[in-house]
């Protein structure tokens, strides 16, 4: 059951909504209200012109005016009609673009956690779909003012003529309004239910579509298409229901009116038989007596409300989850210097991340591993503030990445992800994304950086060549993304599993650049392979929701552990009999044939070989920073 009232903040956001988008169309809404309450005053001018006329006809006096005055108010009607129906449209076009621009803004806003809470494929149908119907809301209710007023008029029509029609109509009102207001409720109901079915299906569609190939390759595209449909029968119930409120209501409406009308002809002629009325006043009732009672036309726009009002409350639900709050405090120069201060994560109502706490110094570089599932992408999310922690702080250069503005934030920190996502036309823009006016040499050499070069030459249009016309491997897309990332710049670049579809000896001569002289002052990197870790100053080890060890890999490597974070024997992260064809063998993750003597950073302090980054092991306190390890 949908709920009601004040208590309801997705019906709160959703009238907020509706009264900005009826604002922002607020001159064409006026104007509709106006012509639609002008061709409703036509419409109930017209009965009594052309009771005059017939009066004046049947009384053998000149009635040419007004036959003139009806055939002018049957022009003025067509005319108002055509301008209303303009106007609806434009109304309803312009509030819907303005609803999927306010949505949409507020859905990448929000980020990722939009996505964990309505699905991708819901929330697409939300902003399609149900930004249509709710962007018909102004135009409907101006519609609907201009519905009553013709059956109010009309009311008020008959009390003119003789307040013994009107009399006679009030009696049956109260019917008619009982049978409106259990069409608008009763269509609500349905109509969320609905809508909220089609987010179903759109939500499963949307995950089948990307999981094409797994669906093809097990041979389950016929389960798979149950699966998306499962909720049709629900949808079918709730459009056959809305449809079956509607027919009822007509129905209902199609036995009261007529009687009603009756009713008021009745009198009518008795009135005529008495005197009090003329036949034209007799003929002008009957016509007002059926625009009273043009229930139809309300039924038929309270339904088209009820619709509206149904998507724009799931338009609202969108609203309640809150956008990220930046703030503006300015980010001081600095080096890069990145803190979790007691850092807090839970997800899925487990805390992944429990009172974590790390210093990597800038200008150094952290590998982050731990077993699948141990937080590594949640704490390099929290690192760049891609999500907030529920406890805890993030800082930068010494400032909390919530009082940063968005900018310098967003200036300061880079990512690249194992599946990155290619915006922006094409292969170039994609590269560039996110800086002001990338030029082609920046581009093309963070490309070279990343070893993405050699194959988008290679591309039709090279770097010019439309994404979605550029085939790629998925080595080649996270190249890609890195490329992005170095093009990207700033104090913090945050690598999660970025390399992880490399090959080898496309990873070690990235790594090699990376850590050389490459972008970004400061790098976060989670790594999977031993190789990875190896390259890193320090690595952070997560187990248990906690920082188990910080320190260099190769003295992590002593503890048993340690090793079976990567599941194999080799102390790089390979195999030893693997080692000649991953290219890599040394205990650092080195080639044999270099001795396995990668120089270890110098730390700030000019120490070589120990860890600079600290960390402690969550609630226990104990600190391993300088690599005592624990
Ligand atoms: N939106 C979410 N809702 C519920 N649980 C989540 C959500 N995001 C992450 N988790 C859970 O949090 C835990 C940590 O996830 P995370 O992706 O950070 O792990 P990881 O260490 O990067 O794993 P892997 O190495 O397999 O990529 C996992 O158990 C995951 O199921």
């Amino acid at each position: 059951m949908t709920p009601r009232g004040d208590d309801d903040p997705a019906a709160g956001h959703a009238r907020d909504l509706l009264r900005a988008a009826t604002r922002y169309s607020g001159a064409r809404c006026l104007a509709l209200c106006l012509v639609s309450i002008a061709a409703t005053g036509a419409g109930l001018l017209l009965p009594a012109a052309l009771g005059q006329a017939l009066d004046l006809l049947l009384a053998h006096a000149p009635a040419t005016r007004w036959v003139l005055c009806c055939a002018g108010l049957v022009l003025l009607l067509g005319l108002l009609d055509a301008v209303q129906t303009v106007l609806t449209g434009t109304v309803d076009a312009r509030t819907t673009a303005w609803l999927r621009r306010r949505l949409t803004r507020h859905v990448l806003g929000v980020g990722p956690r939009a996505a964990d809470r309505f699905g991708s494929g819901d929330l697409v149908a939300r902003l399609v779909g149900n930004a249509a119907e709710a962007g018909t809301t102004p135009a409907a209710r101006a519609a609907l003012v201009a519905a009553l007023a013709g059956p109010v008029g009309g009311v008020v029509a008959l009390g003119l003529i003789d307040w013994w029609l009107a009399a006679v109509f009030l009696a049956g009102a109260p019917v008619l309004a009982l049978l409106l207001r259990a069409v608008s409720r009763d269509t609500s109901e349905s109509a969320a239910r609905y809508q909220r079915a089609q987010g179903r299906i759109a939500a499963a569609l949307a995950e089948a579509v990307e999981g094409v190939r797994t669906v093809r390759a097990a041979g389950t595209e016929g389960r798979e298409t149950a699966r998306v449909l499962r909720p049709l029968p629900d949808l079918s119930r709730a459009g056959h229901r809305m449809w079956r409120v509607q027919g009822r209501a007509a129905a209902r409406a199609v036995a009261v009116a007529p009687l009603l009308q009756l009713a008021v002809v009745a009198v009518a002629g008795v009135l005529l038989t008495r005197d009090r009325l003329s036949v034209g006043e007799v003929l002008a009732a009957s016509r007002y007596a059926m625009l009273a009672t043009g229930v139809g036309v309300l039924v038929g726009r309270l339904a088209g409300l009820a619709r509206a009002r149904a998507a724009a409350r799931r338009l609202g639900e969108v609203g309640t989850e809150p956008a990220t709050v930046y703030g503006a405090r300015g980010l001081p120069d600095g080096p890069g210097r990145l803190e979790l201060r007691g850092v807090t994560a839970r997800r899925g109502g487990r805390t992944v991340l429990d009172g974590v706490d790390l210093d990597v110094p800038g200008g150094t570089t952290l590998a982050v591993v731990g077993r699948s599932g141990a937080g590594k992408s949640l704490l390099a999310a929290l690192a760049g503030r891609l999500a907030d922690p529920d406890a805890g702080e993030v800082l930068l250069d010494g400032v909390p990445l919530r009082e940063l503005p968005h900018e310098d934030l967003r200036g300061a920190v880079g990512y690249a992800f194992a599946r990155p996502a290619l915006l922006g036309g094409t292969v170039g823009q994609a590269i560039g994304l996110g800086l002001p006016s990338p030029s082609p040499g920046l581009v093309r050499e963070a490309a070279r950086t990343a070893l993405a070069d050699d194959f988008v030459r290679r591309l039709p249009d090279g770097y010019d060549t439309p994404v979605a016309d550029a085939p790629r491997s998925g080595g080649e897309s996270q190249r890609l993304g890195l490329a992005r990332a170095f093009a990207h710049g700033g104090r913090l670049l945050i690598l999660d599993d970025a390399l992880s579809s490399l090959d080898t000896v496309t990873e070690r001569r990235i790594t090699d650049a990376l850590f050389g002289d490459g972008p970004g002052a400061t790098r976060l990197l989670v790594a999977h392979r031993g190789a990875t870790a190896a390259c890193a100053d320090a690595v952070a080890w997560l187990d248990g929701g906690r920082v188990r060890a910080v320190g260099r890999h190769e003295e992590l490597w002593r503890l048993a552990e340690y090793r079976a974070v990567f599941g194999d024997g080799g102390p790089d992260g390979t195999d030893t009999d693997a080692e000649a064809v991953f290219g890599n063998g040394g205990p650092d993750g080195t080639d044999a044939d270099d001795g396995g003597s990668r120089p270890v950073p110098d730390t700030p302090d000019g120490t070589s070989g120990e860890s600079d980054v600290t960390g402690t092991k969550g609630r226990s306190g104990a600190d391993a920073g300088d690599g005592a390890l624990t």
